[in-house]
């Protein structure tokens, strides 16, 4: 069995190191700390981001990207912020480069397969998204998830084996772009939905801002050339129904806190792990201004995430926006996009 290299081993790193070897498949988990790389290999735990967890033998942990040289396919894990600076570590290029994070890197509002893309000219760029929370598929528990592929569907047959296994279920698609909006726009929404908690708004606030939401993820994505059926898929719309629904969503934990009355720096302090979507949302809001679409939510967000206003604030201001028809967005002030189908 040919060895599946994997970058980053935080939560969801160190699951999808743990899915790859339950087959006895050899996973090399590449690690930025030295401490963790011994502690895996020594006590097959990582108590930082993966806690509870007996990291599978077949796992090796690494401090050295020059292990991974000469693997054909290598699953990339780290926060979207760090990916460029991380695959500029790596020497040489795989055949096959799956990007598993969720983001839209600051300052370039570039997707991660242009940053990979940038970073490998010559890899085939693939990215795997959808709902999946890594403790679930550490445990083995049932998970589907979209596998996009640039390659189109020689890609996937060559890469669908490495990644499948009886309880993780790959569905191909040929759009990237889909895949990686679905991903990233999510994360913001989750936000959203944990300051409904928060403040106590109840259940049917969470539903408006869910399906509200969606619309403006078909908004963003299908401006961008995302097809409308990727988002309402695993890498969409499966993974807004997870994330928006559960504390175990660090997004969604965020918003709760933000909700409750905690400023973001307050929220945030002393966390070893990522919330995307505290990166994702002002680049995100950025480039939907810039052209010219509206995402109400995303914005919402913004303004919580930066102090501006309180959660309180920010909810009034959005139930005060002007009425409008459900189906068709093209009555947005500002958004002069097409509409693409009836969501949209
Ligand atoms: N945890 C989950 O359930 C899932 C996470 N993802 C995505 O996977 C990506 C990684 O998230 P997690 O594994 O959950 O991370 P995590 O929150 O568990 O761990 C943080 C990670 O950031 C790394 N890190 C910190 N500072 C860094 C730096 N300066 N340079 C490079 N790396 C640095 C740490 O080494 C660690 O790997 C994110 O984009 C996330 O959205 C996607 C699906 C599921
Ligand atoms: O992306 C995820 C599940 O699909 C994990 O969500 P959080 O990053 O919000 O924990």
């Amino acid at each position: 069995m040919s060895a599946v290299g994997i970058i980053g081993a935080g939560a969801w790193g160190t699951a999808l190191a743990q899915m790859v070897a339950s087959d006895g498949t050899p996973a090399i988990l590449w690690a930025r700390e030295a401490a963790l790389v011994e502690e895996i290999n020594g006590r097959r735990t990582n108590t930082t981001y993966l806690p509870s967890v007996t990291i599978a033998k077949a796992v090796r942990a690494t401090c050295d990207m020059g292990d991974l040289a000469g693997l054909s396919t290598i699953l990339v894990v780290c926060p979207a912020q760090f990916m460029g600076g991380v695959l500029a570590g790596l020497a040489d290029a795989p055949r096959d480069l799956v990007l598993c994070s969720k983001g839209i890197e600051a300052g370039t509002g570039r997707l991660m397969a242009d940053v990979a893309a940038a970073a490998h000219p010559s890899a085939q760029i693939a990215v795997l998204s959808g709902p999946t929370f890594a403790r679930e598929v550490a445990m083995g528990l049932p998970t589907a998830i979209t596998l996009a592929c640039s390659g189109g569907e020689e890609q996937w047959q060559r890469l669908s084996p490495v990644i499948a296994r009886a309880a993780f279920r790959p569905y191909y698609s040929p759009d990237v772009v889909g895949a990686e909006i679905g991903g990233a726009v999510k994360n913001v929404l989750a936000i959203a939905c944990g300051v409904v908690e928060g403040l106590g708004l109840g259940e049917n606030a969470r539903a408006a801002l869910i399906a509200r939401g969606y619309a403006e993820m078909l908004r963003f994505g299908v401006a961008r050339g995302a097809r409308a059926e990727t988002l309402s898929g695993l890498c969409g719309l499966g993974d807004l129904i997870l994330t928006c629904a559960s504390t175990a969503s660090r997004n969604y934990s965020l918003g709760k806190a933000l909700g409750q009355g905690q400023s973001a720096a307050q929220a945030l302090s002393g966390k070893s792990s990522v919330a995307e979507g505290a990166h994702t949302a002002p680049v995100l809001a950025d480039l939907a201004h810039r052209a010219g679409i509206a995402m109400p939510i995303v914005d919402a967000v913004c303004r919580l995430l930066s102090g501006e206003a309180p959660a309180g604030a920010v909810v009034s201001d959005l139930l005060a926006r002007p009425l409008k028809a459900e189906l068709a967005d093209r009555s947005e002030p500002g958004d002069d996009t097409p509409a693409h189908g009836s969501f949209a």
